[in-house]
């Protein structure tokens, strides 16, 4: 891996249909993550059909981005905690288990949103990832995911 490949890249296919991040999915928002030093960054730029109130973005949408950020995150910094490439096999493949977002600030929609993440807690198979959202360097959100390795016997 480049340090320019975005994670979502690295998804085996039978785990990049999700609507947030599967590049698999036209529908989609197919979100791309890199690293930056410490801090994973994707950007975004919203579509008019993403609209809240006029100019502004759907806190659904700032969820969503955040969520997909984040579980990709999870990934990411489990192989990197283990010194292992993201093509290696087993893969990690990571749910979200809790989604929390404050709302802080209205986000425009006419321009690209930054969200930046950074990894708070690596436990067994839980890592905990707090993220920024700004646009225009402006912080208009922050959210909590709680990301758990998805288990084998996933909706059994
Ligand atoms: C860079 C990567 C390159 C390679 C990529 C390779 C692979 C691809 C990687 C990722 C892509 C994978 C999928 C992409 C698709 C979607 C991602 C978008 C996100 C979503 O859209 S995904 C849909 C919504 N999502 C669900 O549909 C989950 C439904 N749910 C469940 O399936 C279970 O609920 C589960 C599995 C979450 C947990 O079940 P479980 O039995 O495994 O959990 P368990 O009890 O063992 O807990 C273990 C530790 O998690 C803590 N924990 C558990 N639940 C918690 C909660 N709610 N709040 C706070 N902490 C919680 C415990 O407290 C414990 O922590 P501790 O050890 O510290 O006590």
């Amino acid at each position: 891996m480049t340090a320019m490949d975005a994670f979502q890249d690295h998804y085996p296919d039978n785990v990049a249909h999700c609507y947030g991040c599967g590049r698999l999915n036209p529908h989609g928002h197919q979100i791309k993550t890199i690293w930056d030093g410490d801090e994973t960054v994707t950007v975004y730029q919203p579509e008019p059909f993403h609209t809240s109130v006029p100019g502004f973005a759907y806190g659904g949408l700032i969820a969503s981005l955040i969520d997909c950020h984040s579980t990709g995150t999870a990934a990411a910094a489990m192989y990197r905690q283990e010194g292992r490439d993201m093509d290696s096999l087993p893969a990690f493949r990571f749910v979200t288990a809790s989604l929390h977002v404050d709302f802080l600030k209205p986000t425009p929609i006419d321009a690209p949103v930054e969200i930046r993440g950074r990894v708070q807690e690596i436990k067994g198979r839980k890592v905990v990832v707090r993220t920024e959202v700004r646009s225009g360097g402006v912080l208009t959100a922050r959210g909590e995911v709680v990301a758990v390795q998805m288990p084998e016997n996933f909706g059994a």
